[in-house]
Formats: C-alpha cells, structure tokens, sequence
C-alpha cells in the first residue's frame, strides 16, 4: 500500500477536526502549574495534559525541539510525539527544528525528525538551497516545511532584502512551489504578523498548505490571516499558537484554561472562514 502524502494527511486532519489550528508545544517548566518539574517526566506530563485537553479542539501539533533539548528532555520529546500518535491518531504532529545544513548531516537530521521522533513533517531553513532540503524529501510521506516570511521584527534583515525588484522571501516562495516540489511534499512558514505577505506568498503558491505562526502571544491578527491565508476551499493553514494556551492558566486548572484558549482560537478561526 502507498504511504499516504502529508498533504493528504494534513487534508483530513483539517477536514475531520473542522480546525485549522495547531496547538504549539513550547514547555517552560518556569511557567509550569505546581506539580510539574523540569525534568523529562514533568515536562510530557505537563505537555500529555495539553495535548489531550487541546485535541478536541485542534488538527496539528508542534512541539519545538529546543524546549525539549535545552532541558535534557529529547526522551521527553520521543515520548510525546509516540502519546499523539497512539491517544489522537490523525492528528499530524509537525517538528519545529528549523534545521538548515549541508546535505550528508541533512540526511541526518532527516533521520532524527522522522525515524527518531517520528514527526509527520520538518521545519527547515532554505538559506543552504536545495540540496540541504531534499535529504529530507527521500522519506516518503513526511512534509518539509520551509522559513519563508518569519513572524519576528528581524525576519526582514534579510527576507526583505532586493532580489531583482522583489522581497527574498518571495524568491523562496517561488522556489519552493516551482523548482523544489516535484514531490509535493513541502510547504511554507508565514507568520501572522505580516499578513499582508501571507497574501503575496498564497498568491505565488497556490494551494500549497502554510504553517503560520504568531497568533496568540505575538500578536497576530487571526481575521486578517484567515482572509490573507486561506485557499479556495477555505483551508491551506497550520495556524499555531503555543504561549496562549499551553500558559492561559498556571492553577489547578491549566488544562481546562488550555482547552478553553484553544477552542477560543479556532472558534475565531472558523468565524473568518466562514465570514469568506
Ligand atoms: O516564524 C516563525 C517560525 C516559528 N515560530 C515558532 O512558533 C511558536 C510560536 O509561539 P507563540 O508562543 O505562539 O508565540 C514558537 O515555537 C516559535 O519558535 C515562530 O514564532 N515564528
């Protein structure tokens, strides 16, 4: 039997959860509820009682590695991902790594994100071109997501900078869906501070799905990215939030005030959808 692509994965997710937003997974044990440490068994603890409070209400997950690495936690990490995939199949659980090396160490990093933590997709930095992306490519039905247009202030140091008359991260946007996707596997990182980008990237890529962060604790405007961000089918975006939910409550109750942020966000999601 084929292996199923991400998109198609991400599809049904999409379709099946009626969401579009993707619960982030930033654990600071400094902002933990009492009762949680900073060792491997407080942080899954803290992030399992995120994720199955927030599943009813989200399609994707994202947990960023560096919250797990800077604490010894990458067991932690292992654990999660394998927790999502057996309590809440379907739901595609996205590796915030933003890796970005030459193409033997891709190979490996590849390994890691997909064979090690068995994440459904990547993210990766464009800047080494694509011979550091395509070791990612060779695992079949996992995704590869590229920085195109970041969510913070200092994105524009260089996304911006002049490429023959155009932003870079356009030249990105453009690479990525013409030259780079022959197998269909990638998509786009576009924050949801600048949704006036989000627009010119969907116009330059056409369906290809973008994960948009930057809603949330950065501030981003949820109905200026749906309108900006969606496709025709009223879908396309992985709109995540982390801060807000995994910390909308430090009490006893941080898991109801984490479902009830999440059910919050794609209830305003939803509203832009279908407010077209
Ligand atoms: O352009 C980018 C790319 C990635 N991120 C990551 O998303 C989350 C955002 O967290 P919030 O708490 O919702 O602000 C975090 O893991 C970032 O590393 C991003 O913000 N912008």
């Amino acid at each position: 039997m084929q292996t199923p692509s991400f998109n198609s994965s991400l599809s049904a997710a999409w379709q099946d959860t009626g969401s579009l937003l993707c619960v982030g997974l930033d654990p600071e044990p400094s902002r933990f509820p009492q009762g949680f440490g900073a060792d491997p068994e407080g942080i899954f603890g803290f992030c399992r009682a995120i994720v199955d409070a927030t599943a009813p209400f989200a399609s994707t997950f994202k947990p960023q590695i560096a919250y797990f690495a800077a604490h010894r936690a990458e067991s932690a990490l292992e654990a999660l991902i394998e927790h999502i995939h057996t309590a809440h199949p379907g739901r595609p659980v996205i590796l915030d790594a933003k890796r970005g090396d030459i193409g033997s160490t891709a190979e490996q990093y590849a390994i890691e994100a997909f064979e090690r933590y068995r994440a459904d997709a990547v993210t990766v930095s464009p800047y080494l071109g694509f011979d550091s992306i395509s070791p990612y490519l060779e695992h079949a039905g996992r995704g590869v997501i590229v920085l195109c247009r970041t969510s913070n202030p200092g994105g524009s140091d260089l996304q911006f900078l002049d490429v023959g008359g155009r932003p870079l991260y356009e030249i990105v946007a453009e690479k990525a869906a013409r030259d780079w996707n022959a197998t269909g596997a990638l998509s786009l990182v576009v924050g949801a501070t600048f949704p006036r980008e989000i627009a010119r990237v969907r116009s330059c890529v056409g369906d290809m799905p973008l994960l948009i962060p930057g809603v949330g604790a950065q501030g981003g405007d949820v109905v200026a990215t749906v309108r900006a961000g969606r496709t025709a089918d009223g879908t396309g975006m992985m709109i995540n939030s982390s801060r807000a939910i995994l910390y909308a409550d430090r009490g006893e109750g941080f898991a109801e005030a984490a479902a009830t942020a999440a059910r919050t966000t794609r209830d305003a999601i939803n509203a832009a959808r279908a407010a077209g």
